[in-house]
């Protein structure tokens, strides 16, 4: 059987502490499920990222905002054990990238982005399942009634539990995004890392998707959850912090609440920006 277990978050700080042990940094707690330490990702003489500093608790849920190019995802990629650091350090789940083993690593990481390439001609419930042996496409893997049961029961959760069947590139775009982040938590991740979710998303579709998400984020089960977009609006509700970037630097980052401001906003996305909230939700227009 595909190892998956369901247990909770306090399970998570036990198997990480029980796996840092005696090698546990002076300032790494049992908590911390992401710690980025001065990292920066350069390219061709040019800094992706800039010197960041960023740590990710398992009970916290984030939001990375910024304009196009700011870096957003070349962060969630360091986070995602998919890019490493040029300068820095990166620690997730108390593995060091560079130190460890990333394949193991990414078994432990629910991870959904545009560029992702899942089979077309597979059924949304492969989609989902295949993720229990962190592959893309059934081969020769056999699966079990509970992780088949499982993998129903998160299609039901994001709302396509009757698109099981169907083959994943008959779904449309705001489908398929549902059955990827069904996918993203079908190996019980201790970290979930979402770059863009609703984008390209009807307006509809994107309100069912924030809707989703806002419950998810407030099960305490639920694993630490970062999140990238470029709208406010999209910050589902019970999301607790937020990172802001331009540039490949941060401009501002902490509780979400004194984080995403008018003032850090305009900073960040370069106009003057106001900002308001109605039931939790933000919306932000030109000032
Ligand atoms: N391999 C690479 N070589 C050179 N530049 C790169 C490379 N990968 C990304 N970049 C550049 O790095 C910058 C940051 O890219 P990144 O995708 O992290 O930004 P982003 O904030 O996610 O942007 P968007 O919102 O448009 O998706 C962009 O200017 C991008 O063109």
């Amino acid at each position: 059987m595909p190892a998956h277990d369901t247990g909770s978050a306090d399970r998570v700080g036990g198997r990480l502490g029980h796996r840092l042990g005696p090698w546990l940094d002076w300032h790494v707690s049992d908590d911390l499920v992401i710690a980025v330490d001065r990292a920066t990702v350069t390219r061709n003489r040019t800094d992706l990222v800039r010197s960041v500093d960023w740590q990710v608790e398992l009970d916290e849920r984030w939001v990375v905002l910024g304009p196009n190019g700011a870096g957003k995802t070349t962060l969630l990629n360091l986070a995602g054990a998919r890019v490493y650091p040029s300068r820095g350090s990166v620690t997730v789940l108390g593995e060091r990238l560079g130190r460890t083993n990333v394949n193991e690593l990414k078994t432990r990481l629910g991870f959904t982005s545009n560029g992702l390439a899942l089979p077309p001609d597979e059924t949304a419930l492969d989609v989902v399942l295949t993720a229990s042996w962190a592959v893309v496409g059934r081969f020769t893997e056999r699966y079990d009634d509970v992780d088949v049961a499982r993998a129903r029961s998160l299609l039901e959760q994001f709302g396509v539990g009757a698109l099981a069947d169907r083959l994943y590139g008959t779904l449309s775009e705001g489908e398929r995004k549902r059955v990827q982040i069904a996918r993203s938590l079908m190996a019980d991740p201790e970290l979930l890392l979402l770059d863009e979710p609703a984008a390209g998303l009807d307006l509809g579709a994107r309100e069912d998707l924030v809707r989703r998400l806002g419950t998810l984020a407030a099960d305490p089960d639920a694993p630490a959850i970062v999140l990238v977009t470029h709208h406010v609006e999209e910050i589902p509700p019970g999301f607790t912090h937020a990172l802001l970037m331009r540039a490949g630097g941060v401009v501002a980052q902490g509780l979400l609440r004194d984080t995403v401001t008018a003032e850090n906003l305009s900073k960040t996305f370069g106009l003057r920006l106001r900002l308001s909230t109605i039931d939790g939700r933000y919306h932000a227009q030109a000032a």
